[in-house]
């Protein structure tokens, strides 16, 4: 398989053009003295006395991303927002506490250690350059102690590493000396690398500016190392986590928001390390690369996690790490294949008091400004290395070799884009620049093209006699990746500006900035529960006022119903009274009738008046009659001696009347005994009913009572209370009274079986006909022939079969006569008192 270019020659031997070995020699000294002369005279020169040994003190082993210690404070959290608590002072502060060598734009504010140590440069006179822009771009060159641990010999001849004064010098062939903003020495640890190459980009983009680290080197040199670092020594990312938490704590005028990204360059292919692994049966959506005014170059679609705390931060990395592509190669047991970016956003804004009250929260009484956006991106890119003998491995290496040459090619150009800038035609300054040909420079774009504040860290083995970094081929990466670093200092030209605060838009929707969405869905969400809240609220205020109304109509149909029963109760009290009065009156006809002669002689002779009388009785009866009465009439039907027809109903019987005949054998003369039971059962019906009803309105009252019924209703309810009673009490003296009645007409019937037995005794012979027969032809008799007093009262007593006896023995009959004259007599008192009693009840019902 032939080999293209890309495989086999590392981009860091390639020079862009002009910038050849001396050449790249003559940039790092152009590169000072472009910041100065001063600069380049004092760093030009060469000190045996500055010169340090290449250190080995052992590999740390690569490790997955290490947790710092750090510090434990707690950051208040409110939908991914971050306040610091009030401020409190460390030791080790976001806020410039510390003393590098970094420059970026604040002139005069940081001295490097070296120089402050040395003093051999005045402050103002170290970097002229940071006045025009130049200072945001930091370029570093970082050492890798030799894995054979010899940090002596040879190397101290070829090479010479000088961190004080930031400078390398190589004396073999194409040698020369570069100098840089920081050099570090193999003895140097991460925390040095980070205190001096990327602190002080961390606190700018924390102020809101945009800021890129990125690690560059040949593979295995510590790339990795750098960033990531290890549990023991804690890399670039995450130092910057911590001191990006100390500075939200320090900062408790502002309010943050981040969320943090992690993507790849596989292949020249995105991958979303966040994304975790592909679902079974889902094709992940290719993250692609696109560009906006407002956002610069962005991968999309990206997972963005919304980070609170540093743990949570590094936690994230850590699992983006662990899904990044690492191989081994020659150089590097744990080599990085592909290009790693972590992106940070932050998003800050001022919190300026509010009108909010004290019981009010804390946030509620800060009302927001604009809110401003940077990115921090940490970029560990894959190493430049020869082509591998594994097809995967070469296939890997062509495609980051590709990117790694892009990039060379872009800074390379930059320069000539300087003067393009100066001229100010930048139509020509992007048709020059090949950002697109690779992700990886399309990606750093924004940063190259003078947007963010840079920070590069180049990583170099010089390696001792004999080792592998001293393999000639080595060497020649060595330089071009000093070469590279010398470019980039000197061509990158960074007009990185803070961010503007986009001032809260409500209109915006789309806003990038997730902290003004944010407040935007909690104003809003805020809205909605105030508007839930009314409704809840007014919802509840209905719900009581339907209680209310449902309770006021339940409690208005009780007291109809109770309306309606006492009606009804009264209904029938009335009905029964206007039955008794008509019982009273009928009672009185019958009375007469019953108590003298000359009045029931008076009604047989007038037969419509017989009729009234004979329906008045019958109605009479079946009013008074009591239900144990009408029982005992019925029982003995059918074969009870005719002794128990009333006396005073055979008075006016028409002894032509089929229907009375066919009435029974057991008419009283006025009414059948059927026609009775009939009417004594209607009676007991309505009795029943009347029972029922006051029953009724009992349980009635006696649940009111426990309801809410208005004293209105409670009053007449107690009244009729009473009034039930009461009737009931006059209902059980009349029954009383009927039983009384009842057994005076025992007592007759009794009296006048005695009379039969005696007369049967006393005429033996004389058969008496069949009753029916005998009363037809009593009856006959009595109306043909004129029958006398006796006879007429004795037809108008219970039996017609009495004549017969009377005829034979007139002595008996008188007895009988006198005996049952007696009784109705008593009978007649008992109903005179009970008809005034009624009376009296009518009308004091009627009054009442
Ligand atoms: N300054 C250092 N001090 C001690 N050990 C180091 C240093 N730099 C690198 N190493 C060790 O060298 C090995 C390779 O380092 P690292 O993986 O960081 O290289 P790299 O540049 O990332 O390589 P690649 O491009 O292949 O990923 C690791 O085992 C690492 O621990």
């Amino acid at each position: 398989m032939g080999r293209t270019s890309s495989h086999t020659t590392s981009p860091l031997s390639l020079s862009a053009t002009p910038e050849d070995a001396p050449e790249g020699q003559r940039s790092a000294r152009s590169s000072r003295s472009s910041v100065g002369s001063t600069t380049r005279d004092s760093t030009g020169r060469r000190s045996s006395s500055n010169r340090t040994k290449i250190a080995g003190p052992g590999t740390p082993l690569r490790s997955p991303l290490p947790s710092p210690k750090l510090p434990n404070w707690p950051l208040e959290s409110n939908n991914g927002l971050l306040n610091p608590p009030s401020p409190r002072s460390r030791n080790s502060s976001a806020h410039g506490s510390y003393a590098s060598a970094t420059t970026f734009e604040d002139i005069g504010e940081e001295v490097s250690i070296a120089d402050a140590v040395s003093g051999s440069r005045p402050a103002t006179d170290r970097h002229p350059a940071q006045k025009d822009g130049s200072g945001n771009v930091v370029v570093s060159v970082r050492v890798r102690p030799d894995a054979g641990g010899n940090d002596g010999g040879k190397t101290e001849v070829e090479w010479m590493v000088d961190g004080r004064k930031s400078l390398v010098s190589y004396r073999g062939r194409e040698g020369g000396e570069y100098i840089y903003d920081n050099v570090f020495t193999a003895h140097d640890n991460n925390a040095k690398v980070y205190d001096s190459a990327a602190k002080r980009l961390v606190r700018r983009v924390m102020e809101g500016y945009h800021g890129t680290v990125f690690a560059y080197g040949m593979t295995g040199t510590g790339k990795t190392f750098s960033m990531q670092g290890t549990a023991t020594s804690p890399g670039v990312i995450p130092l910057a986590i911590t001191d990006i938490f100390s500075f939200i704590r320090e900062s408790p005028h502002r309010e943050f928001l981040l969320r943090v990204s992690y993507l790849e360059i596989y292949n020249e292919k995105i991958h979303d390390l966040l994304a975790g692994p592909p679902v079974a049966g889902q094709t992940q959506e290719e993250v692609k690369l696109r560009e906006d005014s407002k956002r610069g170059v962005y991968a999309t679609p990206l997972k963005e996690e919304i980070v609170q705390s540093p743990t949570q931060l590094l936690r994230v990395i850590a699992r983006g790490d662990n899904a990044r592509r690492v191989s081994s190669t020659q150089f590097n047991a744990r080599s990085s294949r592909s290009h790693a970016v972590v992106q940070i956003v932050v998003e800050s804004r001022d919190r300026v008091p509010g009108s909010g009250t004290l019981h009010e929260s804390k946030r509620a009484a800060l009302t927001p400004g604009g809110v401003r956006v940077s990115t921090l991106s940490l970029i560990d890119l894959a190493g430049s290395e020869r082509a591998a003998e594994n097809k995967e491995r070469r296939t890997e290496g062509g495609h980051i070799n590709k990117s790694l040459l892009t990039l060379g090619t872009v800074i390379a150009r930059l320069s000539g884009d300087k003067d393009k800038e100066t001229s100010g035609n930048t139509a020509d300054k992007e048709k020059h620049l090949p950002y697109r040909d690779s992700k990886l420079t399309r990606l750093l774009q924004p940063a190259l093209s003078g947007n963010s504040l840079v920070s590069i860290l180049c990583t170099v083995q010089l390696g001792s006699v004999g080792s592998i970094a001293s393999a000639n081929s080595h060497t020649g990466e060595t330089l071009n990746t000093l070469k590279f670093a010398s470019r980039a200092k000197n061509n990158i030209v960074s007009h990185a500006k803070k961010a503007e605060e986009a001032l809260p838009n409500g209109t915006d929707a789309g806003s990038r900035a997730l902290l003004d969405r944010y407040r935007m869905e909690i104003q809003e969400l805020r809205k909605q529960l105030e508007s839930q809240t009314r409704e809840q609220t007014n919802a509840r205020d209905e719900e009581e006022e339907r209680a209310r109304e449902l309770e006021a109509e339940q409690r208005h149909e009780e007291q109809m119903l109770e309306m309606q029963l006492a009606r009804t109760a009264l209904k029938e009290r009335i009905e029964h009274l206007n039955r008794l009065i008509l019982s009273s009156k009928s009672l009185g006809v019958n009375a007469n009738r019953s108590f003298g002669y000359q009045a029931r002689e008076s009604l047989a002779s007038n037969n419509d008046s017989h009729i009234v009388s004979q329906r008045s009785s019958t109605a009479s009866r079946a009013t008074l009659e009591v239900p144990n009465l009408n029982r005992k009439s019925s029982s003995s039907s059918g074969e009870s001696p005719p002794a128990s027809r009333p006396f005073s109903n055979a008075l006016g019987a028409d002894p032509n009347s089929e229907e009375e005949d066919s009435v029974g054998e057991y008419g009283d003369g006025t009414a059948t005994q059927a026609a009775q039971i009939r009417a004594l059962q209607a009676d007991l019906a309505d009795r029943n009913r009347y029972i029922s009803t006051l029953e009724l309105r009992l349980r009635q009252a006696r649940r009111s009572s426990n309801s809410r019924v208005t004293m209105a209703f409670h009053k007449p309810q107690l009244h009729e209370e009473g009034g039930a009673g009461a009737l009931l009490k006059e209902k059980d003296a009349e029954i009383a009274e009927l039983r009384a009645r009842l057994d005076d007409k025992d007592r007759m019937v009794t009296a006048l079986r005695t009379a039969a037995r005696q007369r049967d005794i006393a005429s033996p012979s004389k058969e008496a006909p069949a009753l029916p027969e005998r009363r037809r032809v009593s009856a006959h008799r009595s109306q043909s022939s004129g029958a006398s007093e006796t006879q007429k009262k004795i037809m108008s007593g219970p039996l017609p079969l009495l004549l017969p006896e009377k005829e034979s023995a007139g002595g008996d009959v008188d007895v009988m006569t006198r005996m049952i004259d007696s009784m109705m007599s008593d009978s007649g008192v008992l109903l005179t008192r009970k008809s005034s009693r009624r009376t009296s009840l009518r009308t004091g019902s009627e009054s009442r």
